[in-house]
């Protein structure tokens, strides 16, 4: 028995909780007693197969196998600055990566972690067993998992990873290609990047990698709910909210009952016995003997019990430097013995299983050296000194007193530690401060934040080492991340050429574009330079307001003389001038009276037209332009442009004539509703000229010559504010979907206020930026949950014949699906707004789901196979009469189809839910029933009535 464990929180009576279903126990249980660090080899000897001890060292982080479940989602970068740097190099990609830090400022030779050789004393950790063993120099050790196999190779250049990185995927064309290589930005100042490294052009969808952390950690708020090994989220399966997350280190009821807390610390949570020994071994032994430690101090004890301070970055930090810790050990007890312990093999053969196991070993192998080397504080922070950064903020006093307690428990080297002085061990060494600052920035730097997709709350902090750290940000990004567990996946989104850069959103992309830059200015540090930036001061994909779309029309009418954001640029293009756009706002008007205005510059002379001809051309240009640019934005660059404008002919809106009171305003609501259709926009015209240059930007064609130039120019000489309305974050989208009470109203079968609801979703859904994927796969799931009840809708109305002719026969099986009056009354309401107040009485309607009764009347299954669907006419014994109302409904419902086939896509990738999320089953079932009434909606029509 492993006296590291016997005492701890492993045992059954040391959960916190009796109601528990116990695991299968893989160890004798020992009476509870508190933390024992020193180990005894006689008892590692006996139960070496049960035993882990510190010298386990290469443990798995393969939790994410177990949790595949549920918490998937998106992230945002944790704290973020990283100031961009070009080192002029070209690095080959993660699965053949060697590149060489040439970047004096950063890196290598400055963090003295690698190639450092000077002696150091063993960490003086009373649990570590080889602490009394002459430890290699910790250059060495470093060196040792790094680049034990490069002593051929210049001492820059690092050991190359596996053929093919664990977390880089093939691109299918060879299969030990990477999809990805890191490379730097080169003209755009962005520091590196991660490049598209594959053949052929990324699809929307496609799976570029997936990376395990190198550490990890519930957050505060989440450590009740969320497995601290697996990352299981309870909430999903209680369908409890965020509202159910217990901040300040509380804990709701219901939590309790399915999570189990360490009883050592009482701090972190786990499912099972399982998870809780999976993570004692690999994480948690020594921050819970440092959580207890520094329980000592009254400050910290506070701190513990009420998380007066936020714990996540010391618990993260502390996992980071235990697993350095770790792999130095046992790479020490390697070199000394030549190979592993046995109890090490042991862990391996049942921690480590298929992928995570061949990651983790590399991630243990290289992960300090990618830490130290490729991860760069950034500059703004480099600057502070440790010891100005420590005495500045008490909160990091605080976070490295509690890690130093976690991993340098003695207190003579602590200090040591603390200062940075050579003479201490492990860790530290660092010109101008500690490693473990050193780490600390790294970590605030390039922490990402875990996330829940279902619930979008943050649940954790992980820190990647692989590929994600080195994506740059971008408002339109052409990729988005999404967690299983703790690992990382990055998919496609938009279509990526060969060799184009993969970004991602650092923020939320709801945001005005002022909004966006101060928080990547405040946040990151950065001014971005992405099309959306650089081009929309007013973000047109949030509904710009009348002042602001005004501005950009004006300039649209004369765009072929301006830049987009600089105002006059000169056509010569030796001639560098460029003016304020006033005086030639002010020339635009003369086009109304003239058909050609000369616009002449100022410094060269030069004569340029502009003719109403051309603006028109250029409107119808931009018009095609805009409608690419947005079918880019919603990674569909396939699909041919839409003709026209999107405008729904359902607003041929007659109030009927009623007495009643509620009848009438529910009558107007919908009018009202309907009517709103119309201003279901795309951009108009005008404003889709000042597009071009950020589609040209998006489609790789370069804009002329003159634009390019006054592009690489600063300032501009627009400044719209903003729409402030339209300022909302995801959470805020959510909630306004679902105050919309859609699920109500369907659920309820009231279909004159689902309808109703249905549009105002829509128009939320159409008034916002959804570039986001988890957006855009709840833009799918409402659509799809739309258009199902759209179609079911079409249905009853197009089939009202068949429905009267049969309803004799059917009536009492209608009867009883009916069961409610009102709907009745709700649906003819509907009919008469629809049809103008000519909707034809029909008995049995609005009874369950159309769908259900002609299944049941015609025996027919659904549409599988793509002769079915040719031969489904033949098939179709229906009699069916096209209203207007009808025609109308479907030709909105086909209107929708294209974002079905969207939220298709990424469900059929599952860019959002795990496999049991609830939401992908509920979607599943609305693309199912959908896919059944468009079956049925697309039966021949009899010939319409007049
Ligand atoms: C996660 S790192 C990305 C990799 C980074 N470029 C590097 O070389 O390590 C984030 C940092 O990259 C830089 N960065 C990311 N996106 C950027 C952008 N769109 N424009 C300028 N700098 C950017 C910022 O300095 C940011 O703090």
């Amino acid at each position: 028995m492993d006296p590291n464990l016997e005492d701890s929180a492993i045992d059954d009576q040391s959960l916190e909780t009796s109601s528990f279903p116990s695991a299968t126990p893989t160890r004798v249980n020992k009476p509870k007693r508190n933390y024992r660090t020193k180990k005894r080899d006689s008892d590692n000897e006996k139960d070496g197969n049960e035993v882990m001890n510190e010298n386990d060292s290469i443990e798995s982080t393969s939790q994410t196998q177990q949790l595949a479940s549920s918490s998937t989602g998106i992230s945002l970068p944790y704290i973020q600055s990283q100031n961009a740097q070009n080192i002029g190099e070209v690095y080959p990609g993660l699965a053949r990566l060697s590149f060489l830090d040439q970047d004096s400022g950063t890196g290598s030779g400055e963090d003295g972690g690698i190639g450092v050789n000077r002696p150091r004393r063993p960490l003086q950790q009373k649990s570590l067993p080889l602490q009394q063993q002459e430890t290699p120099s910790s250059s060495e050790e470093e060196g040792d998992q790094s680049t034990a196999s490069q002593t051929n190779q210049s001492p820059e250049i690092l050991d190359a990873p596996p053929t093919t990185s664990p977390s880089a995927m093939s691109s299918g064309v060879s299969s030990d290609s990477s999809l990805v290589e890191i490379k730097d930005t080169a003209l755009e100042n962005k520091g590196r990047g991660l490049f598209s490294a594959a053949k052929d052009v990324l699809k929307p969808g496609a799976l570029v990698f997936k990376e395990l952390g190198y550490c990890q950690v519930v957050n505060d708020a989440s450590l009740s709910c969320v497995c601290s090994a697996c990352f299981k989220d309870t909430r999903e399966e209680q369908g409890e909210d965020e509202k159910s997350a217990t901040t300040g280190g509380g804990v709701s009821a219901s939590n309790q009952r399915k999570l189990v807390r360490c009883a050592g610390c009482k701090v972190v949570w786990y499912c099972n016995k399982t998870c809780q020994i999976k993570d004692w071994k690999l994480h948690h032994q020594l921050e819970c003997q440092g959580i207890q430690q520094s329980m000592k101090n009254a400050v910290m004890k506070d701190v513990w019990a009420k998380r007066s301070m936020d714990t996540t970055t010391v618990r993260a930090l502390c996992r980071l430097v235990r697993r350095r810790v770790r792999v130095r050990i046992s790479a020490a007890y390697k070199a000394e013995h030549g190979k592993m312990d046995a109890a090490q093999k042991q862990v391996n053969e049942v921690y480590y299983s298929g992928l995570d196991q061949k990651e983790d070993e590399w991630l243990d192998e290289h992960g300090a050296t990618w830490i130290d080397q490729y991860l760069r504080v950034p500059k703004s922070q480099q600057d502070v000194s440790s010891k100005g950064f420590l005495d500045e903020s008490t909160h990091f006093t605080k976070i490295m007193a509690v890690v130093m307690s976690c991993v340098v428990p003695a207190k003579e080297d602590r200090a040591a530690f603390m200062r940075g002085s050579s003479e201490s061990e492990g860790e530290v060494e660092d010109a101008s401060g500690t490693k473990g600052f050193e780490l600390l920035r790294k970590l605030l730097s390039y922490g990402f934040s875990v996330t829940n997709l279902e619930t979008t709350t943050a649940i954790g902090l992980a820190l990647f080492v692989q590929s994600i750290p080195f994506m740059n940000h971008s408002c339109l990004p052409n990729c988005v991340y999404t967690f299983k567990g703790s690992r990382v996946e990055c998919r496609v989104i938009r279509e990526i050429q060969p060799g184009e850069e993969l970004t991602i959103s650092y923020i939320d992309q709801i945001g005005t574009t002022q909004e966006r830059q101060k928080q990547l200015k405040e946040q990151y540090h950065f001014t971005c330079t992405c099309p959306l930036c650089q081009y929309f001061p007013v973000n047109p994909l949030i509904q710009p307001n009348q002042e602001a779309l005004q501005a950009i029309v004006s300039k649209a009418t004369i765009a072929p003389l301006l830049d987009s954001k600089q105002g006059f640029i000169c056509a010569n293009t030796s001639c560098t001038a460029q003016s304020d756009i006033g005086p030639i706002l002010a020339m635009e008007s003369q086009l109304a009276i003239y058909n050609k205005v000369e616009l002449k510059c100022g410094t060269c002379g030069h004569v340029a037209e502009l003719t109403q001809e051309i603006v028109q051309e250029n409107q119808e240009e931009a018009e095609r332009i805009v409608a690419r640019f947005v079918r880019e934005m919603n990674g569909r660059s396939d699909q041919q442009p839409k003709s026209g404008s999107r405008t729904f002919e359902l607003a041929k809106v007659k109030l009927p004539e009623t007495t009643d009171e509620k009848e009438a305003e529910e009558a107007r609501k919908t009018a009202a509703a309907l009517g709103g259709m119309n201003s279901v926009h795309e951009p108009s015209a005008a404003a889709i000229q000042c597009f071009e240059e950020a589609y040209r930007t998006l489609t790789g064609i370069l804009p002329p010559q003159t634009r390019a130039k006054s592009r690489r120019s600063a300032g501009s000489s627009m400044d719209i504010d903003e729409d402030p309305v339209h300022r909302s974050a995801l959470h805020r989208l959510v909630r306004q979907l679902e105050q919309t009470g859609f699920d109500e109203a369907v659920s309820h079968k009231n279909w004159v206020f689902a309808l109703h609801r249905s549009l105002e979703l829509e128009r939320i859904l159409n008034n916002t930026y959804i570039g986001h994927h988890p957006l855009k796969a709840i833009q799918g799931y409402y659509t799809c949950k739309i258009v199902n009840l759209l179609a079911n809708l079409l249905l009853e109305e197009s089939t009202i014949e068949i429905e009267e002719s049969d309803h004799e026969q059917d009536s009492d099986e209608d009867e009883e699906m009916v069961g409610n009056s009102d709907d009745e009354r709700d649906l003819q309401a509907l009919r008469n707004v629809m049809s103008g107040g000519g909707g034809k009485k029909s008995k049995g309607l609005g009874a369950g789901s159309m769908q259900e009764q002609l299944m049941k009347r015609n025996q027919v299954g659904f549409v599988k196979t793509q002769d079915e669907v040719a031969n489904k006419s033949k098939a179709a014994p229906i009699k069916r009469i096209q209203t207007e109302s009808s025609r109308q409904l479907l030709m909105y419902l086909k209107s929708l189809i294209p974002k079905i086939e969207d939220a298709e896509l990424l469900h059929q990738f599952r860019v959002c839910w795990g496999k049991d999320g609830k939401l992908a089953s509920r979607y599943r079932h609305q693309v199912d029933s959908l896919k059944q009434a468009l079956y049925y909606a697309e039966l021949p029509f009899q010939e319409t009535k007049a």
